[in-house]
């Protein structure tokens, strides 16, 4: 089986480059589908409280035969949940639901709480102490634009170690991807296929055909050759391994500046701006 990079964090801990993501599988399916991917290989899970399937999860791993320390396991707080005081309960919760004592990386979901009167400078200082009392061993944020990622540096002192934001070939999010790197932040992309939306692009499926492999396969190792952290999601074994065997072949320069050059711009989002989005589920 292919080995997955670890990447090395801001804060010395390190991250599996490759990872598997569970926005969209339902609560009742998602110890299996989670099982599935551990016996893919996979052994870096994405979760949010936002999902609703933090407790498969924690049963998926806990069912498994392998120990805490081999599986690097992410959530994030859901935007209802800022208010410190609730943070630290829905913090309570989800350790309580992945049933483990510390999570491996907890991120800020949205810079966008609702129910709370602060803001997410506040909450970044929530994210600190769970930190500081080795309950999350990294922290970070997700959907932060570069104005957020300025307000944190200059009213704090603990620098993000990731910056979750959607990534893909037609919405490259170069000016997050950007202050993320230039602040010493390795940046996660969501949606790395763009939930599918750019599997049929004429200049990706002619590159495909060159390396002989799938038109997802080829969007995912242009991410690992950007250095991106990605957790495509799929409910198939069959999408699972494909997504996890990109490891054995490279790409040329040309050929990740050709899919570099698809961006739409703001076009090519399939998810909402975080400076335009005024309702997000809480
Ligand atoms: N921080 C944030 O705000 C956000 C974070 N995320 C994170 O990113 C993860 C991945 O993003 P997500 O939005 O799920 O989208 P992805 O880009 O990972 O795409 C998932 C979709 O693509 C399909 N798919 C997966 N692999 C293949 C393949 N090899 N060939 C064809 N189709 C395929 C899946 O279908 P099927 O299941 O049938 O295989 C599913 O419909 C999430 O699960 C979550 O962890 C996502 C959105 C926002
Ligand atoms: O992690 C998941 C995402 O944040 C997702 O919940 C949102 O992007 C959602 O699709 C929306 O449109 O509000």
């Amino acid at each position: 089986m292919a080995t997955v990079p670890n990447l090395t964090l801001n804060d010395g801990n390190t991250i599996p480059q490759l990872g598997f993501g569970v926005f969209q599988v339902p609560p009742e399916d998602t110890a299996k589908i989670t099982g599935l991917a551990l016996d893919a290989g996979y052994r870096h899970i994405d979760t949010a409280q936002m999902y609703g399937n933090e407790k498969g999860v924690g049963e998926a791993i806990a069912a498994s035969d392998l120990s805490r320390d081999d599986v690097f396991i992410t959530s994030k707080l859901n935007n209802g949940f800022h208010e410190p005081d609730v943070a630290r309960k829905a913090f309570d919760q989800t350790l309580a639901d992945l049933q483990v004592e510390q999570v491996d990386l907890f991120l800020i979901h949205w810079p966008l709480p609702t129910r709370y009167d602060g803001d997410f400078v506040s909450t970044w200082k929530t994210l600190i102490e769970f930190q500081q009392q080795g309950r999350a061993k990294s922290i970070g944020v997700s959907n932060f634009q570069p104005a957020h990622l300025a307000r944190l540096a200059e009213e704090t002192d603990v620098v993000p170690a990731v910056n979750q934001i959607e990534v893909h070939p037609f919405w490259t999010n170069e000016a997050a991807r950007a202050a993320s790197h230039d602040a010493g932040i390795l940046v996660e992309a969501w949606s790395p296929i763009a939930q599918g939306g750019v599997l049929d692009d004429p200049t990706i499926s002619e590159i495909a055909r060159s390396v002989g492999r799938s038109t997802a396969q080829v969007t995912l190792r242009w991410h690992v050759q950007r250095g991106d952290i990605i957790f495509p999601k799929s409910s198939s074994p069959e999408r699972m391994a494909e997504n996890f065997a990109i490891f054995d072949f490279e790409l040329s320069d040309e050929q990740v500046d050709a899919i570099s050059a698809l961006d739409k711009g703001e076009e090519g989002r399939t998810g909402p701006n975080p400076d335009e989005f005024d309702y997000i589920p809480d």
